[in-house]
């Protein structure tokens, strides 16, 4: 089985380098958090790898897709959620997530049954048929991510899901996302709330400085840092880390 996420390579500069040659291999059905400081590199990572944009180098696989040559086809298989909803406005959020199938061709029967599904699953459901536009920034994360799973993506990107949801809310996204793993869907997600990464991921990635410093399940950091400590400790000994060495190779560089 091909893997739900290959990279190879990956680089991208703005004004200056922000992704740096990063290489990623993530199995299908793991669950991954991506963590790193305020400006790594890791939404830079993910809007290539979601086809939002185009690299300088390197190859995106997704599920033995090369989503470079053929994005159409790798967007099929994935969804994206950013941080920032965007929902229209003016529908409901049955109006939408109808509308968002129809965009994938989903069989209409089966697109009211999963939007029905996901409505229910969010918390959502008392406010099924009031227009968006008077929701609060929870509520539309919830429908923005509702209209990502409605064509039943193998892979599902999320940049910071949880940010301001209160505990219920991000208690019923954690839900949807551990019933999605369960069933062999693959999850890749950024965050800030290491106790979430602690949680919920089977691997954690660390990206400092537009490089993957380290990876590996808890225990695998915990042995590299050489101390059971916590997931708050070890990604600060290891940004510091990857700071050093990076700062080490531009003085050899210059
Ligand atoms: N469209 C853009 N144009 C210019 N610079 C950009 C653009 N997008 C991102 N950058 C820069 O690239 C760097 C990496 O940004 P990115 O958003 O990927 O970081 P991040 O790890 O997701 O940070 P955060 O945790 O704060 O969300 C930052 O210095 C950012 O300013």
């Amino acid at each position: 089985m091909p893997a739900a996420l290959s990279i190879s390579g990956l680089t991208k500069a703005f004004e200056r380098p922000v992704v740096k040659g990063v290489d990623l291999m993530i199995g299908a059905g793991e669950f991954y958090a991506l963590l790193g400081p305020n400006g790594a590199g890791k939404t830079t990572i993910l809007r290539m790898v979601a086809g939002l944009l185009k690299p300088d180098a390197g190859s995106i696989s997704i599920l033995g897709i090369d989503a470079l040559a053929d994005p159409v086809s790798a967007k099929r298989r994935m969804a994206w959620v950013s941080d920032e909803p965007m929902v229209y406005d003016r529908l409901t959020p049955l109006e939408y997530l109808d509308f968002v199938a129809g965009l994938w061709q989903v069989d209409p029967t089966r697109a009211r049954q999963s939007a029905h599904e996901l409505i229910d699953w969010l918390g959502l459901s008392p406010h099924a048929n009031e227009l968006c536009g008077g929701f609060s920034k929870g509520m539309l994360q919830k429908v923005a991510l509702a209209g990502a799973l409605v064509h039943d993506p193998d892979l599902i990107i999320l940049d910071e899901p949880l940010t301001g949801l209160d505990a219920g809310s991000a208690r019923q996204v954690k839900d949807v996302l551990r019933t999605k793993t369960s069933a062999g869907v693959t999850v890749i997600m950024t965050t800030h709330i290491l106790e979430v990464a602690e949680r919920m991921a089977e691997r954690i990635g660390v990206i400092a400085e537009g490089r993957l410093i380290a990876e590996g399940t808890l225990e695998e950091l915990r042995t590299r840092i050489g101390r059971e400590t916590t997931l708050e400790e070890i990604f600060l000994d290891l940004v510091a880390q990857g700071a050093a060495e990076d700062s080490l190779s531009k003085q050899d560089a210059a």
